[in-house]
């Protein structure tokens, strides 16, 4: 069953930071999802790396796997990742490539004689988007009544975070012989503090808003035109003790061919995540003890990769 929904929309320039920290709380109570437009990242840039992903990904197998993933670095084939680690079924149908925190020397490059363009594009997507999602958090402190400054304080901001993870789903035409449950990408909800996401606008994103209610609803996501959409994760689940929802999604395996790129903002390794005073008292208790968020992230990316 789905239904197509409307997201909140938060615009990250207005100049009313108190009544747009508002809107993002609401978005963040209610859905866990809104989308976020006037974020600076602009357009010709996006295009430069979807163009630049479309290349990579269109390389044979051989030459995409010499960049095969290496500490979280690099690429995934077609049905390596498998995002619903419940699931019996084989992998997910995306390949993907990952690129980290551009100081620490460990992201992998295509070779420039082959993709020229790939890496000042790609550098300037992680610094914008960084910039952008940095001052969303500032909103997002804001929204908790916390200091706009308290993820730099706590160690979730630094200049070792960022990963973009651009996906490719290659589209099964209009035969569709499998019976097997197989997603583009399987429900799942992200690990960090936010995700900026950004499509091609290729329909197959679904959000599930009542994880435990059976049988699930999924709605559709419409992508909107030149605007990220955002999304709670899990450590930000944590810190508000579930104020803030890390709501599940997933990709219906798309027909057509689709692209995506997404960003994760997980907080800094040695940061340690644990419950907001403003969000638990002696009725409503902390749910989750604190965790260093380099532990929880390992667990998790060990738990996806298919063996
Ligand atoms: O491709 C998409 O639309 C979503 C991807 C996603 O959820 C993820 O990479 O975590
Ligand atoms: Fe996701």
């Amino acid at each position: 069953m789905s239904n197509a929904l409307q997201l909140p929309i938060i615009d990250l320039a207005s100049p009313d930071r108190f009544s747009t920290a508002n809107s993002i709380r609401k978005a963040c109570i209610d859905h866990g999802f809104f989308y976020l437009v006037n974020h600076g990242v602009d357009e010709e840039l996006v295009k430069k790396v979807f163009e630049q992903s479309s290349n990579f990904f269109s390389f044979p197998i051989e030459e995409k796997m010499k960049l095969a993933i290496k500490n979280h670095r690099g690429y995934t084939a077609l049905y390596a990742e498998k995002l619903d680690t419940t699931l019996t079924t084989k992998g997910d149908s995306k390949e993907t490539f990952y690129l980290g925190p551009l100081a620490d020397g460990l992201n992998q490059w295509p070779l420039e004689e082959d993709l020229p363009s790939w890496r000042s594009a790609m550098e300037t997507y992680h610094q914008k988007v960084l910039s952008a999602g940095t001052k969303l958090l500032s909103l997002i402190a804001l929204s908790l009544k916390l200091d706009e400054d308290f993820f730099w304080k706590v160690g979730a901001l630094n200049e070792q975070v960022g990963v973009i993870r651009l996906l490719h789903y290659p589209g099964s035409g209009d035969s569709d012989s499998s019976s097997e449950e197989i997603y583009g990408a399987s429900a799942h909800s992200d690990y960090g503090m936010i995700t900026l996401l950004m499509t091609d606008g290729v329909p197959g994103l679904q959000i599930c808003r009542e994880k435990s209610k059976q049988p699930q609803v999924w709605e559709d996501v419409p992508s909107i035109s030149g605007a990220f959409i955002v999304n709670i994760g899990d450590m930000m689940e944590r810190w508000t003790n579930c104020l803030f929802r890390s709501t599940l999604h997933r990709v219906l395996p798309p027909r057509q061919e689709r692209y995506s790129v997404a960003f994760f903002m997980d907080p800094g390794k040695d940061c340690i995540v644990e419950c907001l005073e403003s969000c638990c008292s002696e009725a409503c208790p902390p749910r989750f003890p604190p965790i260093k968020a380099s532990d929880y992230l390992e667990e998790r990316f060990r738990l996806t990769s298919v063996k």
